[in-house]
Parts: structure tokens; C-alpha cells; sequence
């Protein structure tokens, strides 16, 4: 799996990448065992993620130095929240949770942590520092999605969930996510990005940001 260099980079020294990408929970949807009440716990949250993490990517349109930044950016604003968010809404509507209540319900500690996490880095940092708190998000769900897509069981009951990270839209959404970190980190950081004294820090946010995901996790508790 591969979404561009920068990635591959900070994903091999990230000492939480498997345990995010290869928690109990993702297992569970793929062998089919995880409890439906558990999945969706988890799914409420991640509708409250959502919100604050589209903003969390509104902001970097604010933050980019380019109109071909802004354009990405405010593309993954709109697969957020017109694409991705419809499996929670369809899903939680299904078992007879409607959107009025998942906006009523309260967001947990480990939900807060993780967003405002996010937020922070581009309120206090530069475009940079919140691209790197952002990725561990986008693409774990793209990397989780089609690793599912080939390896889970053919009738688990979390299809629907697995088909909306392998799918096309999503995937072509973490292609071009991954192309942005690259080209946003070659443009301020130059061609050898390692020995600028940003990459230790910005490699670290994004190792952060994998710890607030393997955390999120423990939200699907039935
Ligand atoms: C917690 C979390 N991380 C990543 C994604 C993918 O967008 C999501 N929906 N929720």
C-alpha cells in the first residue's frame, strides 16, 4: 500500500502503525465477530469526529500557500462530509438512530482528544504541521480498507463499512491526499526533507495522531 513517500516515511517510524491498522476492532469487522452494539458506539462517535475533523481540513484550506492546495484540501472537505458521512447517517439510520440523535449524543474524552489534537496543530502550527496530524486519518482508513476489502470474510456484516474505504472515492481521495503531503513537504522543505530540522517534529504529530487513532478504537465498546 502505498500513498506517496512522505507517507511510507513517517508510517515505518510510527511505533502505533499496527496497532492502529490492526486493532482488535478492525479485526472484528473483518471475521465478522465484532458486536453490533460496539460497532455502532464506535459509528456515533465517528459522526462526531467527522464534523470536527472536516473542519479540521477547512482549516487547511485556510492554511495552504496555493490555489492547487486549497483545491485538494477543500476536495477531502466535501468527500467528508458528502460521501463518507452517508455511511454513518444510512448505517445508524438503519438501527433506528437518527441523525438528531448521534448530534445529541455526548462526545467521548478519547473523540475530544483526537480532534481538538488536530485542530491545534493547524491553529498553532503551519500547513505542514497539520497535514502531518491529519494523514494518520485518512489514510489507516484507506490502508485498513483495502487491506478488509481482499482479506475479510465473505459474509461479515460489515460490507458496507469496508466498501466505503476500498471504494474508488476514497481511495482516490487518500491518492491525492498522499501527492499533496509530498508536494506540500517538497515545496518548504526541499528535495531532501529528512535533514530539515522540521522533519523529527512533524513525523512525531503524525505519530501522535496514530495513538489518538489506536485510542479511538477503544470507543467501540458495546
Ligand atoms: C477516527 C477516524 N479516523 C479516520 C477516519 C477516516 O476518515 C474516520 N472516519 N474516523
Amino acid at each position: 500500500m502505498s500513498y506517496g513517500r512522505t507517507f511510507t516515511e513517517w508510517r515505518a517510524q510510527a511505533p502505533d502503525w499496527d496497532a492502529y491498522t490492526r486493532h482488535p476492532f478492525v479485526q472484528g469487522m473483518a471475521d465478522g465477530s465484532l458486536p453490533r452494539d460496539a460497532f455502532l458506539n464506535y459509528l456515533v462517535q465517528d459522526y462526531l469526529f467527522l464534523i470536527h475533523f472536516a473542519r479540521a481540513w477547512a482549516l487547511a484550506v485556510v492554511k495552504a500557500g496555493d490555489l492547487d492546495e486549497m483545491r485538494a484540501c477543500s476536495a477531502v472537505v466535501h468527500t467528508l462530509i458528502d460521501h463518507e458521512m452517508a455511511l454513518h447517517v444510512e448505517t445508524c439510520a438503519a438501527a433506528g438512530i437518527d441523525t438528531n440523535a448521534m448530534l445529541a449524543t455526548p462526545e467521548a474524552l478519547t473523540n475530544i482528544a483526537y480532534t481538538r489534537y488536530v485542530l491545534d496543530a493547524g491553529l498553532s502550527g503551519d500547513f505542514l504541521d497539520l497535514l502531518a496530524a491529519l494523514m494518520p486519518c485518512v489514510l489507516g482508513y484507506g490502508e485498513i480498507g483495502s487491506r478488509l476489502a481482499a482479506e475479510a470474510a465473505p459474509d461479515t456484516p460489515y460490507r458496507d463499512w469496508i466498501d466505503t474505504y476500498a471504494g474508488p472515492e476514497y481511495q482516490a481521495a487518500c491518492h491525492s491526499a498522499g501527492e499533496l503531503l509530498d508536494r506540500a513537504i517538497a515545496k518548504r522543505l526541499g528535495n531532501a526533507p529528512q535533514s530539515s530540522p522540521r522533519w523529527a517534529t512533524l513525523g512525531d504529530r503524525f505519530a501522535t495522531a496514530t495513538r489518538l487513532e489506536v485510542g479511538f478504537w477503544g470507543l467501540g465498546r458495546a
